[in-house]
């Protein structure tokens, strides 16, 4: 598929982000806009509300844009979903007879605050990079046996807290936790010495179920991706995660891009989970290519300093797609909910600076990373500013998820004075 030529100039380069191919959806305020939906193209967001009113997007007969997030749409389905977009791409395409209307409702990204896309129902973190896992697991457990004896059968995850999901941008405060050090006999209640960024992507549910559903039915249930960055303590996360697994460690903040960028944006990057060791059981077995080819990459920006690129990888690293993880995720009979986010897991590549955490850049601070600055890097420093970026790159047009920061700010003095 070429680039689709937009009346937004500016949308119509090879490296824009935000093509007509891509049109994610996001949710913005300005000073004097209260929040609204917005679909993103070239330099310029859409408004969604303002056209709705307009009578441009008039699609299920009531309104879709008198709220802040995109969870209505979702629950209208697929085939509402498929009506927008082709809307959508009628409204924006070149030679569009809705120009001079719709250009009233173009509002530049300069202008903009971004804001969370959706309300998050409930969130799941996965743990379905296979470098990632065999990284850590060489690191605490034995290299001759990093993968857990079930990891080649089944996307382990754990149930994450959806009120600490946070849009990019939102700035991170250091925990506070209960550590234990080696050389010490008893834990201590103190700042996080170990914090961490974890490069993964978020599938966003778009459509809920009650009972098992085929990974035929996960992938079309899903609406969209966004890049995601799950914030970890790991010297929290040493102490107290076994045998339930990860709780204070990850609960301060999951951080996500603004910008849902759609499974039809998507479609042609499509490609295959890696060879599998073991065939896996037949509801989780492969029908078709349900990854992406989606160039990822961190960088680290001290406070007041230049930004050194730590690390890039690629979506298609993944041993689990995001809709085996689904399927997987209701098997037991769980409901799932629109609005469900769903932690694809810490992605990495094979080699070093493919890897998508500083536990494993340095390899659980062994070996310091080096900064453009000249600075060194085992964990996160108060005043880092971690940025993730993706994009896919299609045939002379670029399929961008924008980005997803955080700065980190320092621990409270003491969290219980009061
Ligand atoms: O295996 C361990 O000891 C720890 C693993 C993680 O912290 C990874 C995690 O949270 C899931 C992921 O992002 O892959
Ligand atoms: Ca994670
Ligand atoms: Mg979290």
């Amino acid at each position: 598929m070429p680039l689709m030529k937009s009346w937004v100039k500016t949308a119509n380069s090879a490296d824009c982000p935000f093509p007509l191919n891509n049109l994610p959806y996001g949710v913005f305020e300005t000073a004097d806009m209260d929040p609204r939906c917005g679909v993103a193209i070239g330099d310029m967001i859409l408004d969604c509300q303002a056209a709705e009113e307009a009578g441009l997007l008039d699609l299920s007969g009531e309104p879709l844009f008198d709220v802040p997030f995109w969870n209505e749409v979702m629950e209208e389905g697929p085939e509402l979903w498929a009506a927008l977009r082709a809307r959508l791409t009628e409204i924006l395409a070149e030679g569009s007879a809705d120009q001079a209307e719709a250009e009233a409702f173009l509002v530049p990204q300069a202008d903009a605050t971004m804001l969370m896309p959706f309300l998050v129902s409930e969130y799941t973190d996965f743990y379905a990079g296979r470098h990632h896992a065999y990284n850590v697991g060489c690191m605490f457990r034995d290299p001759e046996n990093a993968l857990p004896p079930n990891w080649l059968h089944i996307p382990i995850g754990y149930n994450g807290r959806a009120s600490s999901v946070v849009v990019s941008g939102t700035d991170i405060r250091r925990p506070w936790g209960q550590l234990k050090s080696p050389d010490h006999a008893l834990p201590a209640f103190l700042p996080c010495r170990r914090f961490d960024l974890e490069l993964e992507m978020g599938a966003i549910v778009g459509t809920a179920s009650d009972g098992p559903i085929t990974l035929d039915e996960a992938d079309k249930a899903i609406f969209g991706y966004v890049l995601l960055n799950d914030w970890s303590a790991r010297d929290i996360q040493a102490w107290e995660y076994q045998p339930l697994g990860p709780f204070q460690a990850k609960a301060t903040a999951t951080s996500i891009s603004p910008w849902i960028v759609t499974k039809p944006a998507l479609e042609p990057f499509r490609c295959n989970t890696p060879a599998r060791e073991f065939e896996l059981l037949p509801h989780l077995r492969d029908t078709g290519p349900m990854l992406y080819d989606i160039d990822l990459s961190v960088s680290l920006a001290p406070a007041g300093k230049a930004a050194t690129q730590i690390a890039q990888t690629n979506y298609k690293e993944m041993y689990y797609s995001s809709a085996q993880q689904l399927a997987h995720h209701t098997t037991s009979g769980c409901p799932m909910n629109v609005g469900d986010l769903l932690g694809s897991g810490t992605i990495s590549g094979a080699t070093k600076s493919e890897r998508g955490s500083l536990l494993e850049l340095s390899w659980g601070g062994k070996e310091p990373l080096t900064l453009d600055t000249g600075e060194t890097r085992s964990f996160l420093e108060d005043g880092d500013t971690l940025t993730l970026s993706g994009a896919a790159h299609g045939d002379g047009y670029t399929i961008g998820f924008g980005t997803c920061t955080g700065t980190i700010l320092p621990a409270l003095d003491d969290p219980y004075k009061r």
